[in-house]
C-alpha cells in the first residue's frame, strides 16, 4: 500500500475533470499532474488531428515522463482516456458523468463545434469513458459521479476528500 493514494479524475471533455481535479489537491494536499500541460511541455504532443483540432499525444513518452512521480504516490490525475495507464499506478477512478443537453452547452461555450462536439457528445451518452474505466481496472475501484451543477461538484469533493481520509487511516492502523 503506498503511503499516499494516486487518484484518477476520467471523463468526456467537459465533465469537468480538471475543475475537480484542482479541487482535490487543494482540499486534500495531494498533487495534481496536468497531464495536458505535461504533454505539451515535454513535446509529448505529436501530429495533428484536423478533425478534432488538437493534436495527438504520444501515450509511450507521456508515461516516461510521469512515471518516476506516479510511483511515489499522492498524485492526482485528470484525464478523458484511462485504458493506457498502468493498472498498478490508481487506487480508485471516478468517472464523471454529464447530461447530454449540459455538456453540450458546456462544449459549444468551448468553441467546440462540429463533429468534435458530436462526437464528444455521443461519447458522454454511450458511457465510453466509463465502460473504458471498468474494463481497463477492477471494477471495485470504478466509481461513476454526476457533474451536472455545482453542487455535484461540492459533494464530489466531499466523498473524495472523505475517502483520502480514509486511506490515510487505514496507512497508519497497518504500520
Ligand atoms: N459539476 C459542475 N457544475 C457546474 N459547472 C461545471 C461542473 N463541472 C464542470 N463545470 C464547468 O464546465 C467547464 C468544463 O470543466 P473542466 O473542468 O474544464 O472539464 P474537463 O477537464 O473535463 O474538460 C468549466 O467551465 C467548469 O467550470
Amino acid at each position: 500500500m503506498r503511503s499516499l493514494p494516486n487518484i484518477l479524475v476520467a471523463g468526456t471533455p467537459g465533465t469537468g475533470k480538471s475543475t475537480l481535479a484542482q479541487q482535490i489537491a487543494e482540499e486534500t494536499g495531494l498533487e495534481w499532474l496536468d497531464v495536458s500541460q505535461i504533454a505539451k511541455e515535454n513535446k509529448c504532443l505529436e501530429g495533428y488531428d484536423s478533425t478534432y483540432g488538437c493534436h495527438v499525444l504520444n501515450e509511450e513518452k507521456l508515461l516516461d515522463e510521469i512515471e518516476d512521480r506516479m510511483e511515489e504516490g499522492g498524485k492526482v490525475v485528470d484525464y478523458h482516456g484511462c485504458d493506457f495507464f498502468p493498472k498498478r499506478w490508481f487506487d480508485i477512478i471516478f468517472v464523471l458523468r454529464t447530461d447530454n443537453t449540459v455538456l453540450y452547452d458546456r462544449l459549444i461555450g468551448r468553441g467546440y463545434s462540429g463533429k468534435k462536439l458530436e462526437d464528444n457528445v455521443q461519447c458522454e451518452i454511450f458511457q465510453t469513458i466509463l465502460d473504458e474505466a471498468r474494463e481497463s481496472y477492477s471494477p471495485e475501484i470504478v466509481f461513476e459521479l454526476p457533474s451536472n451543477v455545482s453542487s455535484d461538484m461540492e459533494s464530489n469533493l466531499e466523498k473524495i476528500t472523505q475517502w483520502v481520509e480514509t486511506y490515510k487511516q487505514n496507512v497508519i492502523q497497518t504500520m
